[in-house]
């Protein structure tokens, strides 16, 4: 069976220059970090009719939130010529040499390095590939290989993340593709029964059987058995939601992505979006962000009486905490933070931009509602007003966008010298850069950042790639939208 399920084409990332990635200033090991996420590759095996398609359909039908794309090996088969097909029923489509591997080895590899492809569509009656048409697959975070023997070739098998064989009975298969190959693929029953002991049945025990211990999962009972595919598709999202960053830095949580938290994404980085949608799709996440942040924080067990006179054993929140926006855009999610806390206080740290430990850097910055600001020294502290008693709190600091991390590392700085715990301190961001990140996270070990997206890197000017431009200027509508845009 053919199946496909896409969404948006292109690769991840798509319109950056790799080279924009490699400024003189980014150490060594960030390359490493930032490279782009390669697309999952999950490759399922077992007998024919075993369950192979069903189960693909099922992780696909689970993995909504992410994009995925099966491949069929049956794709590859080589077509036969008009003289071979009149003696088709002795021809082994069950042995390796049915398939035509390098052309299937070539679109893995295109797609695994985030190209789109077309791909073959096999007719199963006329045993060649359709002259007329192929199918695109666009690149996607997971590719599914699917088919009787993508566990055979070790080539196929290397560039695989997962390897998984769909386990059933041998009469089961026998009467699974005897149903299937009269309705399905214009069959009789007794050249389905012939070809079953010639051809399948022996590469089954030849080829295919032996490629099952090379699986980190074999299913049985195929496409009903949902406890193990609940359990591949937990791993997949494990695997794919972590990014490289949250496996150095233990306290670097990036909120679960979905289509929708990906959509907010797309419309506030947009800089065609007019103010209105920016703030409000900046709220929608702002607030997913301070929820998330919020389940941090340490809570006590309390128990309920419900209307109905039961028990509810529920938890009670952590009453001290209190937020504090690193202004300006910091101020843009104080709203979320007042709306998920009633009644919290939120103190304010203006930090005038700069340069780094006494390296004069000069370049441009807004605040406020002047215009352009320029500064050539370091970080310096304006102005502070923080509860008195907030080392007896936990502290939400807000910062939608964390890049450099110099604001964030004297923010934090002031914190601690207040006697705020390092571990109680929880930031939150919508962006964050993973120079940001390693600075923060080097100097604050046990600072929690909470984020919605990690972006790529730091441009030389300092500006996150791709990011999303002077998020308070574009929140507060003090930048100008009204100018036409211009080409860069
Ligand atoms: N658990 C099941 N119970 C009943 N029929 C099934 C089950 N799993 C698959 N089938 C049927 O068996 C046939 C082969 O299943 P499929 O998933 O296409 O196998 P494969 O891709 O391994 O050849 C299909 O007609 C399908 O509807
Ligand atoms: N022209 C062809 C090509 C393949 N087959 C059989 O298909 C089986 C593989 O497909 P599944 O969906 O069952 O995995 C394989 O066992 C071939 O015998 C065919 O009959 N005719």
């Amino acid at each position: 069976m053919d199946h496909v399920m896409q969404a948006a084409s292109g690769a991840h990332f798509s319109g950056l220059r790799p080279e924009s990635f490699h400024s003189a200033k980014s150490a060594p090991q960030l390359v490493e970090h930032n490279a782009p996420k390669q697309p999952f590759l999950i490759g399922v095996s077992g007998g024919s009719a075993s369950g192979k398609t069903t189960v693909c359909d099922k992780i696909i039908q689970q993995l909504h939130d992410h994009r995925v794309v099966l491949v069929n090996q049956d794709s590859f088969y080589r077509g036969l010529t008009d003289e071979e097909e009149k003696c088709a029923h002795e021809f082994n489509f069950d042995h390796p040499d049915a398939f035509d591997t390098e052309q299937l080895l070539e679109c893995i590899f295109k797609l695994k390095s985030g190209q789109s492809v077309h791909v073959p569509i096999y007719d199963f009656k006329k045993h060649r590939p359709r002259s007329d048409s192929f199918r695109q697959v666009n690149a996607s975070d997971v590719i599914i290989l699917e088919g009787i023997l993508v566990l055979h070739d070790q080539r196929v098998r290397e560039l695989m993340n997962m390897k998984i064989f769909v386990d059933a009975d041998a009469d089961v298969r026998l009467a699974r593709r005897i149903n299937r190959d009269t309705v399905e693929r214009g069959r009789t029953l007794q050249s389905v029964l012939e070809q079953y002991g010639k051809f399948v049945k022996p590469a089954f025990d030849d080829f295919i059987l032996p490629s099952k211990k090379f699986a980190d999962v074999i299913i049985p009972r195929g496409g009903e058995n949902h406890v193990a595919i609940d359990l591949i598709v937990q791993h997949i999202r494990t695997k794919l939601g972590q990014h490289n960053l949250c496996k150095i830095y233990q306290n670097v949580n990036v909120i679960q992505s979905t289509f929708q938290i990906r959509g907010m994404h797309t419309l506030i980085r947009d800089r065609q979006i007019n103010k209105h949608d920016f703030v409000f799709y900046s709220d929608r996440l702002i607030r997913l962000v301070v929820e998330h942040g919020l389940g941090y924080l340490p809570f006590t067990e309390k128990q309920v009486i419900t209307p109905t006179g039961s028990v509810y054993a529920g938890v009670e929140f952590c009453k001290k905490l209190c937020g504090v926006s690193i202004v300006r855009s910091g101020e843009s999610m104080e709203n979320a933070l007042r709306a998920c806390c009633k009644g919290i206080r939120i103190g304010k740290i203006l930090i005038h931009r700069g340069g780094d430990d006494g390296k004069q850097v000069t370049f441009i910055c807004r605040i406020g509602i002047h215009p352009y600001f320029p500064l050539a020294f370091r970080n310096q502290l304006i102005y502070e007003k923080l509860p008195k008693d907030i080392s007896q709190r936990h502290v939400l600091l807000l910062d939608p966008v964390l890049a450099t991390g110099n604001s964030a590392k004297q923010a934090i700085q002031l914190l601690l010298e207040k006697d705020v715990p390092e571990s109680k301190i929880i930031f939150l961001n919508l962006i964050s850069a993973p120079e940001g990140i390693h600075r923060v996270c080097k100097h604050f070990p046990s600072v929690k950042i909470v984020t919605s997206e990690i972006d790529i890197a730091l441009s030389d000017e300092f500006r996150v790639i791709p990011g999303m431009g002077e998020f308070g200027d574009r929140y507060f509508g003090t930048d100008d939208f009204s100018l036409p845009i211009q080409d860069d």
